[in-house]
């Protein structure tokens, strides 16, 4: 089941085509949209919204037509937007109970709604203060709380962790991969730190120049390019003369051994080679490529 699908969506600007004959589609879940800034993220969201008409190719969200269908769309996704849009001088409670209410639901309803969202986005007592004086990761949990206010199916949050410390970027992360698995809402999540997405997303995509580079499960990113690595006090390079011949992978960093993990032979293969060369071993270590190295390749055309 697709929660959206584009066909060639393409946006051209007068001086730039923002977004370039894109066809991919996103399946329920976490989904993260990475690419580096001007890439297109917003452009794309923008159309699937149907708040920007495309010039070119189509795209269904929930089954619906962008062009069409704008306003049935934002009735069932949430949006939160990337830029700071929030009015100064009102509370977030008055904010959120706004939205709610705009949204279709009556007064009480809308209040009890607000309470919750602003209670799950971890807004305690300062939602009643008004948010010209919140902080920017308060702010940004203002803009997540109205996007969920409505109990949206899907909600497209464009770079939610802009301008966070490493500890409100944390936070905003769980609190994404908590709205995706604990309340079952899909979500779409642009990012241009494409680390922060391989902890929270089940499906990243890469665009770049308004382009698809790559739409693949996160475990296709990580699985294909395991790696170990390998530490011994002395007799690096018999070893890796040794893992070698034996078919092993093997490049030298340093004081340590790179071994691509071909299967579980590749762990016997090591354990062998240490015992037969009577070495030392120091460390043996299982990492994986990060989104970033496979990234970095894709756009060197590796
Ligand atoms: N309304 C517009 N008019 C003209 N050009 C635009 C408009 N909106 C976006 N662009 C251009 O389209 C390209 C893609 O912009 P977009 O905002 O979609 O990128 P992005 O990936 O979201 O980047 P960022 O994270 O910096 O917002 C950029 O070159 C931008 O300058």
């Amino acid at each position: 089941m697709h929660i959206l699908a584009t066909e060639g969506l393409t946006k051209r600007f007068p001086t730039v085509t923002a977004v370039d004959a894109l066809t991919v589609t996103v399946g329920p879940g976490v989904t993260g949209l990475v690419g580096a800034n001007g890439a297109g993220k917003s452009t794309l969201i923008k159309m699937l919204l149907g708040l920007l008409p495309p010039s070119g190719g189509a795209a269904r969200v929930l089954d619906l037509d962008v062009t069409a269908q704008g306003a049935e769309i934002r009735r069932l996704v949430g949006y939160m937007p990337e830029h700071e849009c929030l009015p100064p001088d009102v509370s977030a409670t008055e904010l959120v109970v706004h939205l709610a209410q705009m949204s279709g639901l009556p007064r009480t309803a809308a209040r009890e709604r607000a309470a919750d969202v602003l209670r799950h986005v971890g807004l305690a007592e300062e939602r009643y203060r008004a948010v010209g004086g919140y902080s920017t990761g308060m702010k940004q949990r203002v803009k997540l709380a109205q996007a969920l206010v409505h109990d949206p199916k899907l909600i497209f949050l464009d770079e939610p962790t802009n301008g966070l410390d490493p500890r409100g970027r944390d936070e905003m992360l769980t609190l994404i991969r908590r709205i995706g698995t604990e309340f079952g809402i899909s979500v779409l999540v642009t990012s241009h730190l494409l680390g922060e997405l391989e902890r929270i997303c089940d499906h990243v995509i890469v665009i770049d120049g308004g382009r698809l580079l790559r739409s693949s499960a996160i475990g296709e990113y990580t699985q294909a390019t395991q790696t170990v690595t390998v530490e011994v006090d002395e007799g690096l390079e018999p070893l890796a003369d040794r893992l070698t011949a034996d078919g092993q992978t093997v490049s030298q960093q340093g004081r340590m051994l790179v071994v691509k993990v071909l299967g579980p032979e590749t762990f016997d293969a090591i354990r062998d080679a240490t015992v037969d060369l009577d070495l030392c071993l120091i460390r043996l270590e299982q990492g994986r490529h990060r989104i970033e190295d496979v990234f970095r390749e894709e756009v060197a055309g590796v």
